[in-house]
C-alpha cells in the first residue's frame, strides 16, 4: 500500500512488495497516474486562474499528438530540511523527455510551477542536465518551457550549482542544435540567463516576465518603482530590451509558432534546414516591385512588401519584429528552401544602421550560419547613424558584429542593392568585398561613399566657397559627382557586383543563384574560435 503525502498527495514511501508481476505492473500504474496528475486539483485549478497552462497541457500543445516519451517522471529529490523530506514530489517540479514536431524529434523540458513554484532544486536540474545531454548527443532541438521560480531557496548553493550545469550545456550546444526558450511565467535570476544563451526567445504577454531582480529589489536598490510587466514583460523584452524574440498575447499562439519555427530550422549543424515542394513558380515575375520602391531614395517604403513579393507564396517569419525596426530579419522559403533575409527597412529611421540593428543582425547572420541557412542581404541603406549617443554607446563595436558575423559566415550569401548603398554600410552588409557569394543590384542603385551633396561639400568645398555664386557652384558640382561616380553601372564596370537586375526578375534571379551555390562548402582557417568584438 503507497503512503501518500497529506497536502501533495504524493507518495511519501517506498511502494509495498509485489504479490506477482502483474501485482507490480498495477503498482506501476498507480505511481504513473499520480506522477501525471500533479500536486493537487487545486494547484491545476490555480495554474489556471492565472491564465498559464500546466507544464503537460503546454507539451501536449508543442509535440505531435501522442509523441511524448517522457524521462525521470519518477524522479524526486533527496533534500532534507525546511520540511523538504515530507514533500517529495515525482518529476521534481520538472518535466523531460522528447517527442516529435511534424514528425522530426525535438527534446524538451517543461517547469511545473505548481511543484515548488518549478524553482530549480539539484535533482531537477540534473534532470535538465540529462535531456539537454541526450539532444546534443542525438542532434535534435531543445525546446525549454519556462515557468520556474529560479533557484530553489531551500537547497540553497546545490540549486545554484544546477544552473551553471544548464548554462555550460547551452553553451557547449550553440550553433550544433537549436535552442529555442519560451517563457511561460515569471523567471528571475538564474532562470534569465539560460534562455539569453539560446537561439530563440518567446515570451507571452501578462503572464511571462524575465529580469535579474524582481521590482521590490530595484526598488530597495535604485529607488525605482515599477511593475513585473514594465521592468520585464513580454512587451518590453520584445522592444526595449531585445532579450526577446517573439511576443504572442497567448500560450496557445506562442506554442503554435514554435512548432512553425522548428520547421524552418535544421535538427543540427550537420544537417539542412527542411526542404519543401514549392507551389509558387520559381520563374514568377515581380513587375509591382518597381511601384512599391520608389525611384527617389529619400522616400520611405516598406521593404516587408518587397520581401512578401518576392519569397513563395509571400510568407515570411521576421525575428525580433519589434526591436531595431530599422533592419529586417526574416526566415523565408525561395522555391522550397529556406533562406535567412537580412534587409534595411527604410520606412524606419531611413533603413539606417544603429547599435541596435547592427546587434541585431549580427546575431541573425551567425544564427543562420551555423544552421545552414543561406543570406540573402537586401540593401536600401544611407550608412551608419551619426551621433555622440551613437559613438559613445560603441557604434564601432557594435558595427563591427555586423561586420565580423558576415565575414565569418561560409553559407551562400546573395546581395541585392535596391536603391542606394552608402560608405561603410555598404560593405558591412554583405557586400562582395567581404566574401559575398554573388552581388546584384538593380538599375535604381546608388553605391558611394556618401550622398552626392555630402560628398561635393567635402572634395569641393574650396571651389564652393570660392565661387561667385557658392549654391550654382554646389549644384554643379553634385551633378558632376552623380553623372561620375554614382551612376547604376559605376559598380558593375568595376566588377563590384555581379550583375545588373530587371527587378521583375529579382525571384528567379535569386532561385537560380541559390541552386548554384547549393553545393558550395568553404572552410575558415583552423582556430580554437575567433574573438568577436563584443
Ligand atoms: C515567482 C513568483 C513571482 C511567483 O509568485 P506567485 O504569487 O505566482 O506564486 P507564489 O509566490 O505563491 O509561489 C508558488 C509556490 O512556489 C514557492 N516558491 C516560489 N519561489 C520559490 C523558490 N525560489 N524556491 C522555492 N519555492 C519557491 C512558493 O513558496 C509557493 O509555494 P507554496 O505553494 O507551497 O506556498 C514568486 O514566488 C517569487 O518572487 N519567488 C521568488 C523568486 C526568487 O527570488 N527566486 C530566486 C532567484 S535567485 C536565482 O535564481 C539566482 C540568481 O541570483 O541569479
Amino acid at each position: 500500500m503507497t503512503v501518500l503525502e497529506e497536502t501533495t498527495g504524493e507518495p511519501i514511501a517506498e511502494p509495498s512488495e509485489p504479490t506477482d508481476a502483474r501485482g507490480r505492473v498495477a503498482e506501476l500504474h498507480e505511481i504513473r497516474a499520480q506522477a501525471l496528475a500533479g500536486p493537487s486539483e487545486k494547484a491545476t485549478q490555480a495554474q489556471h486562474a492565472k491564465g498559464k497552462l500546466t507544464a503537460r497541457e503546454r507539451i501536449e500543445l508543442l509535440l505531435d499528438p501522442g509523441s511524448f516519451q517522457e524521462v525521470e517522471q519518477l524522479r524526486r529529490h533527496r533534500a532534507t530540511g525546511f520540511g523538504l523530506e515530507a514533500k517529495k514530489p515525482f518529476t521534481d517540479g520538472v518535466i523531460t523527455g522528447w517527442g516529435t514536431v511534424e514528425g522530426r524529434t525535438v527534446f524538451v523540458y517543461a517547469h511545473d510551477f505548481r511543484i515548488f513554484g518549478g524553482a530549480l532544486g539539484e535533482a531537477h536540474a540534473t534532470k535538465i542536465h540529462k535531456i539537454m545531454d541526450m539532444a546534443i548527443a542525438a542532434g535534435a532541438p531543445l525546446v525549454s518551457l519556462n515557468d520556474g521560480a529560479g533557484a530553489r531557496i531551500q537547497e540553497g548553493v546545490s540549486a545554484l550549482a544546477g544552473y551553471g550545469g544548464i548554462f555550460q550545456r547551452n553553451t557547449r550546444a550553440s550553433g550544433v542544435i537549436p535552442q529555442i526558450s519560451v517563457m511561460l511565467g515569471p523567471c528571475a535570476g538564474g532562470a534569465a540567463y539560460s534562455p539569453a544563451l539560446t537561439d530563440f526567445v518567446f515570451m507571452v504577454r501578462e503572464t511571462s516576465q524575465m529580469f535579474i531582480t524582481g521590482p521590490d529589489v530595484v526598488k530597495a536598490v535604485t529607488g525605482e518603482e515599477i511593475t513585473q510587466n514594465g521592468l520585464g514583460g513580454a512587451d518590453v523584452h520584445a522592444e526595449t530590451s531585445g532579450v526577446c524574440h517573439f511576443a504572442y498575447d497567448d500560450e496557445e499562439t506562442c506554442i503554435a509558432e514554435v512548432r512553425y519555427l522548428l520547421s524552418l530550422l535544421p535538427q543540427n549543424n550537420r544537417e539542412n534546414p527542411p526542404r519543401t515542394e514549392a507551389t509558387d513558380p520559381a520563374d514568377r515575375r515581380g513587375d509591382v516591385l518597381l511601384d512599391l520602391v520608389p525611384a527617389d531614395g529619400n522616400r520611405p517604403y516598406d521593404m516587408t512588401k518587397v520581401i512578401e513579393e518576392i519569397v513563395d507564396d509571400g510568407e515570411y517569419v521576421e525575428i525580433h519584429e519589434r526591436w531595431a525596426r530599422n533592419i529586417i530579419c526574416a526566415l523565408a522559403r525561395l522555391d522550397g528552401q529556406v533562406v535567412g533575409i537580412v534587409a534595411n527597412q527604410p520606412q524606419a529611421l531611413a533603413g539606417v544602421l544603429d547599435i541596435e540593428a547592427s546587434e541585431k543582425a549580427a546575431r541573425f547572420v551567425q544564427m543562420c550560419d551555423a544552421f545552414n541557412i543561406p543570406i540573402v542581404t537586401f540593401l536600401d541603406v544611407p550608412g551608419f547613424l551619426p551621433g555622440v549617443d551613437q559613438e559613445h554607446g560603441g557604434i564601432i563595436r557594435h558595427g563591427a558584429k555586423l561586420l565580423y558575423a558576415y565575414c565569418n559566415a561560409t553559407v551562400p550569401r546573395i546581395s541585392l542593392i535596391l536603391r542606394k548603398a552608402y560608405g561603410g554600410a555598404y560593405i558591412v552588409m554583405d557586400s562582395q568585398s567581404i566574401g559575398a557569394d554573388l552581388t546584384y543590384a538593380w538599375p535604381t542603385n546608388e553605391i558611394a561613399v556618401m550622398g552626392a551633396e555630402g560628398a561635393a561639400n567635402v572634395i569641393f568645398r574650396r571651389q564652393i566657397a570660392e565661387a561667385e555664386d557658392p549654391e550654382a557652384m554646389r549644384a554643379r558640382m553634385v551633378k558632376e559627382y552623380k553623372s561620375e561616380l554614382m551612376h547604376p553601372y559605376y559598380a558593375a564596370e568595376r566588377g563590384l557586383v555581379d550583375d545588373v537586375i530587371d527587378p521583375a526578375e529579382t525571384r528567379e534571379v535569386l532561385i537560380r543563384s541559390l541552386a548554384m551555390l547549393q553545393s558550395k562548402h568553404a572552410d575558415l582557417p583552423s582556430r580554437k574560435h575567433g574573438n568577436p568584438p563584443q
